[in-house]
């Protein structure tokens, strides 16, 4: 990368857009609302079953200037969900700044693997246990959206419930290609731990972005 470009992507006035789409928010507390996806591309936190490695090399994506994927977003939808690869990469200050002066609600999607930029409407956090969340992050979470691959996840995601604050709401999500074996399971613990709520990727059932 040029050096001019690569110093105004560690400013948060470039970032590496890999695409941007309208759909329904698919997962979580807002699941069934309409938003506009932002996907940013970098992440090197390596979870085995990502659904979007294509996003992990942030040199694939174009960096492009915040102040347009701004002024794109705003056309599209009210509510801007920012994930990647992994958004906290980058310094996530312009982006948010721009997109609230224009009135748009800023949701982000991230694993809290990096120090928290951005002014936040509502922060998921998707702890991952192979880069776990910096501490900043829990108090601020609005909702902990843990994936659930094996049986262990459960214990890491209770581990993890102890650091949000008792506002947060708990989801607990199964990992898709282990989802036929995992439902059954996230269902009964949901049952006998109803601080619990269950989290589908209801846009792969719905075969939207
Ligand atoms: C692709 S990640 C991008 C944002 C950020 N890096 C993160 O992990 O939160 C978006 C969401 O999808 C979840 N996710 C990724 N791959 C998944 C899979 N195979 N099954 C279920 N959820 C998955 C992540 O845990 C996260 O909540
Ligand atoms: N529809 C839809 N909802 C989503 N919620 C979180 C997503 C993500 O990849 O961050 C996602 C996504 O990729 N599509
Ligand atoms: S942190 Fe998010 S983008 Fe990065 S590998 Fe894990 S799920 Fe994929
Ligand atoms: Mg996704």
């Amino acid at each position: 990368m040029q050096k001019s470009v690569e110093k105004l992507v560690n400013e948060g006035k470039m970032l590496p857009l890999m695409e941007e789409f309208y759909t329904i928010q698919g997962e979580g507390y807002h699941k069934g609302t309409a938003a506009y996806f932002v996907r940013i591309g970098g992440c090197d936190v390596g979870c085995h079953w990502c659904d979007v490695k294509e996003s992990w090399n942030a040199e694939l994506h174009p960096p492009t200037e915040t102040d347009v994927i701004v002024e794109n977003a705003v056309k599209y939808s009210d509510v801007v969900v920012v994930t990647g690869g992994e958004p906290l990469t980058w310094d996530m200050t312009l982006l948010t700044k721009g997109l609230k002066d224009k009135g748009a609600k800023t949701h982000i999607e991230t694993s809290g693997a990096y120090p928290l930029t951005g002014d936040w409407d509502w922060i998921c956090l998707s702890p991952k246990k192979v880069k776990l969340p910096t501490q900043d992050i829990y108090p601020k979470a609005d909702e902990l959206k843990c994936i659930v691959y094996n049986k262990s996840d459960f214990a890491f995601a209770e581990e993890q419930a102890k650091q949000v604050s008792s506002e947060c709401v708990l989801y607990l999500q199964p990992e898709w290609s282990v989802r036929d074996k995992v439902i059954p399971m996230i269902v009964d613990y949901v049952m006998k731990n109803p601080k619990w709520k269950v989290s589908l990727q209801t846009h792969k059932y719905l075969n939207i972005p």
